[in-house]
């Protein structure tokens, strides 16, 4: 279970104020459990995201996953930690441009140290077929399609069978064709390994597809004398 209480992420801006960039007094996610994560531009949906991965810390709050705190681990211990519990899917999808599709999803799981090379490769390629590309398996990156390199990073992201997949607009950049392809894979492998899957979104159609919704305000910006709450 994923459960997150009174979480608060604020930066320093350049002119000596405060931005809040994230407020959510509650969350709770049980294992398996999909939700869409919305909110206008800047309400913080990637810092949430950031934050329950372990990218950021928080200025104050408590996040946990299985009851262990994310936010209470140093930064080497979150690197690890995120290695094998969370799945990152992003807009641009990020894999390694000199590394096939198959070694780009072999990647996460020899970083991860969960298997070693030939379990890796069985595992890569189970997966790789699952995402409809067994046939793609040595091209890189630059030799995909945007729909294919997005299923390659599906893949990847599911590789180690994380707890927790978070997912950042990751059908922005395509058309709604690949884009519905893309989410109906992400969907029915988060339900097949049981993973709690969070996926921010600005798409009607999309949101429309999630059983609930984590619904950001918008961010407010507080003057660096002045107590968070106290300004509207
Ligand atoms: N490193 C930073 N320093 C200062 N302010 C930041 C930083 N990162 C984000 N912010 C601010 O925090 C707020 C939330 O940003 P965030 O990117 O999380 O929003 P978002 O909901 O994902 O936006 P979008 O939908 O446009 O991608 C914004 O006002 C942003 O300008």
């Amino acid at each position: 279970m994923l459960e997150i209480c009174n979480l608060q992420k604020q930066y320093p801006s350049p002119d000596g104020q405060t931005i809040t960039a994230l407020r959510l007094d509650n969350l709770r996610l049980e294992r398996g459990e999909q939700a869409a994560l919305v909110g206008p531009s800047g309400s913080g949906k990637t810092t949430l995201l950031h934050l329950v991965a372990g990218l950021l810390a928080p200025t104050a709050g408590t996040i946990s996953l299985d009851g262990q705190r994310v936010d209470a681990l140093r930064e080497k211990e979150r690197d690890v930690w995120r290695a094998r519990n969370v799945g990152y899917v992003f807009q641009s999808f990020n894999l390694l441009p000199n590394l096939s599709a198959l070694e780009n999803v072999m990647a996460a799981l020899v970083f991860a140290r969960v298997e070693r090379e030939r379990a890796a490769r069985l595992r890569a390629m189970e997966l790789l077929r699952g995402v409809g590309l067994a046939d793609r398996v040595h091209n890189r990156p630059s030799q995909l399609s945007i729909g294919e390199q997005q299923r390659v990073a599906v893949a990847r992201a599911l590789a180690n069978r994380p707890r927790l997949i978070l997912a950042d607009e990751p059908t922005a950049s395509l058309d709604r064709e690949n884009g519905r392809n893309v989410l109906e894979i992400l969907q029915w492998l988060c339900r097949e390994q049981q993973s709690i899957l969070i996926l921010a979104t600005h798409d009607h159609a999309v949101m429309e597809l999630f059983p609930r919704r984590i619904e950001l305000a918008r961010a407010v910006e507080v003057s660096a004398d002045a107590p968070a709450d106290s300004v509207a």
